[in-house]
């Protein structure tokens, strides 16, 4: 058993002779190939920085609404933007206009109960009709080859500024934001799309609602979604792969083999990550580089786990794992010396939970982890905890955060609680890590609002077929519909829904809000067009018509330089990363009250909050944040830092 070793004084290089080679047969060198999206990274070692930190008392809290509990929201889109107003007031007295209603469309959303389960069969013969008219006649045009790489925008300011190229799109079973290329649709002048667009958003949509809110089928748990961040090296992956094993979700050959392979290549310790960390260069390199996304069941809940990479090189990765997220384990290193590393000089742990905070995660379990490695010290505990508590709360603004003690690589109070004897269980008696995840609250989900699932994987495309993994932020989706792929406005028909957890058709074909989806869908896909970031929408008035402008509010981080008319920067919403230009500085605001303090600034200096207007690069799928918070949250970044974080209040072109 692990715990009764001596980890702390363990060679594990000496392991190696444990384990009889290749019984269980083949390397993993045979089985696992690197994702494509991982090569564009270039590995470097952590570099100090002091950025990304609201100082001087001010809280995200002050500008970031908290998401609701729950149990106080109807689930009911219109009341949920109420509870949105009350929130944050600043962002209906500061609008440029009223809130648009999101109350879904009577009739639109509520077909007749009794509805047969869709499928392509018995969909209404004038939609298919419409469908393959509007399919033959993309299909009628030549298919267009990849073409040449374009030359690269000439960016001045930002030296590393992330320019979406062509890229291969990533076949990793995680999301990637290696792709977006994002060529609009070719060819099309604009005012073709402006009536391809209008022609979208006046059909009627065609929903088929063969499942009533939030209900699931019998047996099946509430979906929760975890993200796990912290600094690189902080044992995220061990911690959740050795979770996985005592769960009962890896089997014992499979971790055999890991435990083998790992010791083979000097790199014993890792066999726990090894669970989560699944391409080579990963393992070789003993850091986590894309999100691992994998599940596992709770007593209360199915837990969609999103391990982000804690290296500051893969931020966005752990952005775009963030945003899907509907609550976090932090996990940070009890070791001395190495919990300052990660904690103080600018290391990920602020920065992570900064952006937690900016994407909306305000639910926070902090798991002190490597208990063993400071003797299972009380006092070191508390060391952590004190100096956590107070920047969680004062700057990043978590109202309430627990904290638990473990050890990822001993297996110490994962599932279990503590032994009585053991070392740990002398001062502590609290939870365990799945109990305290089991504490976590499911927040209410936009089932009846309209359909947003966001790409954060596009696994397979034929110029007739994608297989794409996404997150269905609001609304359901179901098989046999007609959906669009926004911003270019596919046509597509859903063939197939299945849910993280496998079920094919999800019981009943439909994915609804909350959980992510394997969507089969049918088209005429012109080659690399369909990109992580990208949003499958229905028709309809409620359907989401993408912009290149839009009004933002802000507040601007800890930045050395401030933000400017021209500040070029990469914007990161939901899945997406677009590079954007700040065209317009429109007022300082106050961060409390919303009142404007002064119009037309000529810059934002750090702390201050203010109204910009963003101009992306090409034309995204994003929408304001009381239509729908997803689509809503932005993040900036510029020269690998984020340089501030907002709302969408408006799209204006
Ligand atoms: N002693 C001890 N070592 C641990 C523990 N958890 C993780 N480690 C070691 O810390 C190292 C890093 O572990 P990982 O799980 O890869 O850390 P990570 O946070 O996932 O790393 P990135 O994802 O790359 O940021 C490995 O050598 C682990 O064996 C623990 O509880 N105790």
């Amino acid at each position: 058993m692990s715990r009764h070793r001596n980890f702390q004084n363990m060679n594990y290089d000496d392991e190696r002779d444990d384990y009889e080679d290749d019984e269980y047969g083949r390397s993993y060198e045979d089985e696992v190939s690197m994702s494509p999206s991982t090569s564009e990274f270039m590995y470097r070692r952590p570099r100090l920085n002091t950025h990304n930190q609201l100082v001087g008392g001010t809280t995200l809290n002050d500008f970031i609404p908290e998401e609701a509990d729950p149990d106080d929201l109807p689930n009911d889109v219109v009341d949920d933007e109420d509870l949105f107003q009350m929130d944050d007031v600043q962002v209906s007295t500061i609008s440029h206009a009223p809130p648009s209603s999101t109350a879904p469309p009577s009739g639109l959303f509520f077909p007749p109960p009794g509805l047969p389960p869709p499928s392509i069969a018995n969909l209404p013969a004038e939609s298919i009709a419409a469908a393959n008219a509007e399919l033959a006649e993309k299909a009628a045009k030549p298919f267009t080859p990849l073409r040449a790489k374009e030359p690269k925008p000439v960016l001045p300011n930002v030296s590393n500024l992330r320019v979406s190229e062509k890229v291969q799109r990533s076949t990793s079973k995680s999301p990637s934001r290696a792709a977006p290329a994002a060529t609009l649709t070719p060819n099309t002048s604009s005012s073709h799309r402006l009536q391809q667009l209008a022609a979208i958003s006046s059909a009627p949509s065609t929903p088929k609602r063969t499942r009533k809110g939030n209900e699931r089928g019998a047996g099946e748990r509430e979906s929760l979604n975890l993200v796990v961040v912290g600094h690189v090296d902080a044992g995220k992956s061990t911690l959740m792969g050795h979770l996985l094993c005592q769960l009962g979700c890896v089997d014992q050959r499979t971790m055999h083999k890991y435990k083998q392979e790992s010791a083979r290549s000097g790199k014993a310790s890792f066999a726990f990550a090894w669970v989560l960390d699944e391409t080579e260069e990963e393992r070789s390199r003993g850091v986590t580089m894309d999100i691992a996304r994998t599940t596992f069941e709770t007593d209360r809940y199915r837990v969609v786990l999103l391990d982000a990479p804690g290296h500051k090189d893969f931020i966005p990765n752990m952005i775009t794992g963030a945003s899907q997220a509907d609550a976090a384990l932090l996990v940070a290193n009890a070791t001395r010396g190495e919990f300052e590393t990660g904690f103080e000089n600018g290391g990920q742990t602020r920065e992570h939970a900064m952006l937690l905070r900016a994407l909306g995660v305000s639910q926070l379990v902090v798991a002190v982890n490597k208990m063993d490695t400071v003797d299972w010290s009380k006092q070191r505990y508390s060391e952590v905890e004190s100096a956590l508590r107070a920047f969680l709360a004062k700057q990043a603004g978590f109202s309430a955060v627990r904290f638990v003690p473990v050890s990822g690589l001993a297996g110490e109070n994962l599932v279990k609680r503590v032994d009585k004897g053991h070392p740990l269980a002398s001062w502590y008696t609290g939870k365990s890590l799945v109990e305290h995840i089991d504490e976590f609250t499911a927040p209410s989900r936009q089932t009846d609002g309209a359909l947003r699932a966001i790409i954060n994987d596009v696994l397979k495309a034929t110029p007739q077929q994608l297989t794409v993994t996404a997150k269905v932020e609001s609304g359901e989706i179901e098989v046999g519909e007609k959906v669009y792929i926004m911003p270019n406005a596919d046509a597509a028909i859903v063939k197939a829904v299945a849910n993280d957890s496998g079920r094919e058709g999800a019981s009943d074909g439909t994915c609804g809000a909350g959980e992510q989806a394997l969507l089969t869908l049918m088209g005429t896909f012109e080659q690399d067009t369909i990109h992580v970031g990208h949003v499958v929408v229905r028709a309809g008035k409620d359907t989401l018509i993408p912009g290149r402008r839009f009004v933002a509010r802000i507040v601007v981080f800890d930045v050395l330089v401030p933000l400017m008319r021209g500040t070029k920067a990469e914007l990161y919403a939901h899945s997406l990363c677009e590079p954007c230009t700040i065209v317009k500085l429109t007022a300082v605001v106050n961060k409390a009250s919303g009142e404007v303090i002064k119009a037309n600034p000529r810059c934002l200096t750090r702390q201050q909050s203010g109204r910009v207007e963003i101009e992306t690069e090409r034309e995204v799928a994003i929408e304001s944040f009381t239509a729908c918070r997803a689509l809503g949250r932005i993040t900036l970044r510029a020269n690998g830092q984020t340089i501030a974080a907002g709302i969408i209040e408006e799209k204006i072109a």
